[in-house]
């Protein structure tokens, strides 16, 4: 057969890492955008396996926030869900991410999508000298946070929608008893509610497992 002469249009992939402790809208809408201005074939949500930034801090297991994940984003055929960072033992570092994404995915050109707070921090990554050769950096603006342009090849910045959402606002509000409806997708609100996730007292309990957890009292209020 003879060939037109042109290259096929390469798949280009969005990349949205994240804890998701739980995801929110904040990261959809994120995502979302980005995909919209960059003509993106999808996005793929990369939970962090062992985020080590926020090692201090109480983090639910990586299978809570898979799921949670997956059930954020079933709706949009543009996205999808990946385990590479979650499957990986040890830290997560977005180098193996980039790494493994292109070891999956030969002809894709990733996009990685990062939130203004996220943007400031990349200097302190691992390797973090070698990630701009294998992504463009999308980093967008989030309310409380400056988008401060790193002035260098192979990196946009992007307003989008001001949502001032956090998963730490989430996750104290759950905690105080206060809905988060609205805030977070409908299936994670009742996620959240049927494994007993940010309870400041007692440990939620594994997915598959719902025995010892009570549907009534103040998680309704969720
Ligand atoms: N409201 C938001 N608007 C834009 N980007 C966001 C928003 N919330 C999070 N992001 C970005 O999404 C990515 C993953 O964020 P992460 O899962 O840590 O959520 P978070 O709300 O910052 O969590 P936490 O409050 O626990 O630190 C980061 O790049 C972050 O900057
Ligand atoms: O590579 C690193 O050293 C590194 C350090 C901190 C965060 N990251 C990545 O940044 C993304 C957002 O992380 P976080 O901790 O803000 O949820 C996620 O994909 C992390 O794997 C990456």
């Amino acid at each position: 057969m003879q060939s037109s002469g042109q290259e096929p249009r390469r798949h280009r992939l969005g990349v949205m890492g994240g804890t998701f402790d739980p995801i929110h809208h904040g990261h959809l809408v994120a995502a979302s955008e980005v995909a919209a201005k960059f003509h993106l074939d999808e996005v793929v949500f990369v939970p962090t396996g062992e985020p080590w930034q926020k090692a201090k801090r109480r983090v639910s297991t990586a299978e809570h926030r898979y799921l949670m994940t997956v059930i954020a984003t079933a709706s949009n055929p543009r996205f999808s869900v990946s385990r590479v960072d979650i499957d990986r033992p040890g830290p997560t570092y977005t180098i193996d991410t980039l790494r493994d994404l292109h070891t999956e995915r030969p002809g894709s050109d990733l996009f990685f999508i990062t939130g203004a707070d996220a943007m400031e921090q990349i200097v302190s990554w691992k390797d973090s000298e070698e990630l701009w050769d294998l992504a463009h950096f999308v980093g967008v603006t989030r309310p409380g946070h400056e988008l401060t342009d790193l002035g260098r090849d192979g990196v946009s910045l992007l307003e989008v929608p001001a949502l001032a959402i956090s998963s730490t606002d989430c996750r104290d509000r759950v905690a105080d008893g206060n809905p988060v409806w609205y805030l977070v997708p409908d299936g994670v609100v009742q996620y959240i509610a049927k494994y007993g996730l940010y309870d400041r007292d007692e440990p939620p309990t594994p997915p598959g497992n719902l025995a010892g957890v009570s549907r009534v009292g103040p998680r309704d209020k969720q």
